[in-house]
């Protein structure tokens, strides 16, 4: 799915309102009925619920929210915000419809916030996608009483004073809501993992904003959804045999680290590859032999470490290198070698990025349009530099995608996807439990099976980070986030497959 920015969001709300024949104040009507909606299912109306409204439209749907709310006997409370004297038209409306019975409250200064009550809600109505300058003054105060108020805050369409689609500066003041329920679409800020105190658990209402202009926007940024990587996925053939679901190649493993290619060959077996060969330092044989009986492995000439390639490198359909492999100066001959005569796809990871990050000349030697590397954080920053901040990243994520013509799987808390051509994709599965040694390993696993089975470079990291993440979120229904290692995202990644393809 497309990610849209603040600016497209108004045109697409008045594309929308212009195709249905309707009035602004209808369309804040359905978005406010949207967040009433998920509102009735999350809490009950024995909580007073105090709504904060700012003087734009956010302020507006706050007003509609509140006489909805309270329609539906929830004890409602107003404030607004500031001066309304220039306050929306659509604010205005609404303000004229609220009900008598509702109390409301002008905050015109300091002085006029008050403490809230136990246990009640809050709903923060001050600002959204129109948020234009850091928030400051009155309005910064209201926002750091609510933050210190350890009240539940639900944030309608934005948490107030954060950016929708660029960096929010230090200075300003943001809502640090527990729940933040948006219109349509999320925002690309809810991506970005600096800003998990803000946007807290994200959820997205529909409000019917025109299908033919999201469809028809330009855009660089999207997330995937389930809808977008089932369709992906291709059910096997009934007459099958194994040289259809190509033949794989990892080169991995070290002295001490051959656990890392043992959780990678096993990944990549789980994610469907025809045919495994598993090159590992000598003293590894024995371990993949007996761990990864379904692999073939070769042993290295070195007992510690990869140096060399195997004899016939062109009869595998992917290479997976670079888990557990160190960076001694062997294994960056062979990965010179590697990168100078590789015909087919590489999938790049661990210390065979960090050994190409710190090389120009190897970074020269990368074949176009047939890696795709899959760095954490730190890596990333070996291979691409220091970026002033997490938007610039995703910027100079594209550069780097763009000049090198490769795609780059940023592991993370959203793992974020950038392609050749100038797209970025934000995961949506995964969660903090596979924050641990060796789900890197998987990972590689599997996207090597993938483009083994003839998946293109982009089906297959998006596939891959997908299923890996989903593995990862079945695997924490049933060990917990705390105890959950790597070989449980292995375990339930057939679960995984078979959850995409009901
Ligand atoms: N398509 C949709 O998703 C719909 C969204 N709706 C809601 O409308 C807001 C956006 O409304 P808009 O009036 O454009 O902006 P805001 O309410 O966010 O604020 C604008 C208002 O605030 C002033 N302002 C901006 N920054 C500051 C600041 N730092 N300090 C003080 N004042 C500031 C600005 O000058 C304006 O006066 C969207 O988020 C949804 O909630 C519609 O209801 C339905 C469709
Ligand atoms: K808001």
């Amino acid at each position: 799915m497309k990610l849209l920015s603040a600016a497209q969001t108004r045109e697409a709300d008045a594309f929308t309102i212009k195709e249905e024949g309707m009035s602004s104040s209808d369309l804040m009507e359905r978005a406010a009925r949207a967040f009433v909606g998920w509102f009735e299912n999350k809490f009950q109306p024995t909580q007073a619920v105090h709504i904060f409204c700012g003087p734009g439209n956010n302020g507006g749907d706050g007003l509609a929210v509140a006489r909805l709310l309270q329609q539906r006997n929830y004890a409602v409370q107003v404030y607004l915000v500031g001066d309304n004297s220039k306050a929306s038209a659509d604010f205005k409306l609404n303000l004229e419809r609220l009900p008598q019975e509702i109390p409301h409250q002008h905050l015109k200064e300091k002085q006029d916030i008050t403490a809230l009550p136990e246990g009640a809600c809050v709903v923060d109505a001050l600002f959204g996608t129109g948020l234009n300058r850091p928030v400051s003054g009155l309005y910064a105060e209201v926002i750091n009483s609510l933050n210190g108020s350890n009240l539940t805050i639900t944030a309608i369409d934005m948490p107030s004073g954060l950016y929708t689609d660029s960096q929010t500066p230090a200075e300003g003041a943001i809502v640090q809501a527990n729940y933040t329920v948006s219109f349509q679409l999320p925002k690309l800020a809810f991506f970005l993992p600096q800003h998990e105190a803000f946007v807290g658990e994200w959820h997205i209402v529909p409000i019917g904003l025109s299908d033919s202009f999201i469809a028809a926007v330009e855009t660089r940024l999207y997330f995937t959804t389930p809808q977008d990587v089932r369709h992906l996925l291709r059910p096997r053939k009934k007459f099958s045999h194994k040289g259809l679901y190509g033949h794989a190649l990892l080169l991995s493993g070290g002295f001490g680290k051959m656990g890392a290619a043992v959780l990678a060959a096993r990944a990549c077996l789980r994610a469907g590859v025809g045919l495994l060969t598993i090159q590992v330092p000598a003293t590894g044989y024995t371990v993949l032999q007996t761990a990864v009986p379904e692999a073939m492995t070769l042993a290295d000439k070195h007992r510690r470490h990869l140096s060399e390639l195997p004899k016939e490198t062109d009869k595998f359909d992917v290479i997976g290198v670079g888990p557990g492999i160190g960076t001694e100066r062997v294994t960056k001959t062979a990965l010179g070698q590697l990168l100078a005569t590789a015909s087919q796809p590489l999938v790049v990871d661990a210390d065979a990025i960090n050994i190409i990050g710190s090389s120009d000349k190897l970074k020269g030697q990368l074949p176009p349009d047939k890696v795709i590397f899959t760095p954490h954080p730190k890596e990333f920053e070996r291979l691409v530099g220091k970026s002033n901040n997490e938007y610039d990243r995703l910027y100079d994520m594209l550069d780097f995608c763009r000049v090198y013509r490769c795609y780059v799987v940023l592991k993370g808390n959203n793992t974020t996807i950038g392609t050749p051509d100038g797209k970025i994709f934000f995961n949506t599965t995964g969660n903090a439990g596979m924050a641990t040694g060796g789900t890197g390993d998987v990972l590689t696993g599997i996207v090597t099976a993938l483009v083994g089975q003839n998946y293109s470079l982009e089906e297959a990291c998006l596939l891959g980070v997908y299923l890996h993440g989903l593995a990862g979120d079945l695997a924490l229904k049933a060990v917990g986030e705390i105890s959950m290692t790597a070989s449980d995202v292995i375990d339930f990644l057939p679960q995984a497959f078979l959850k995409l393809q009901a």
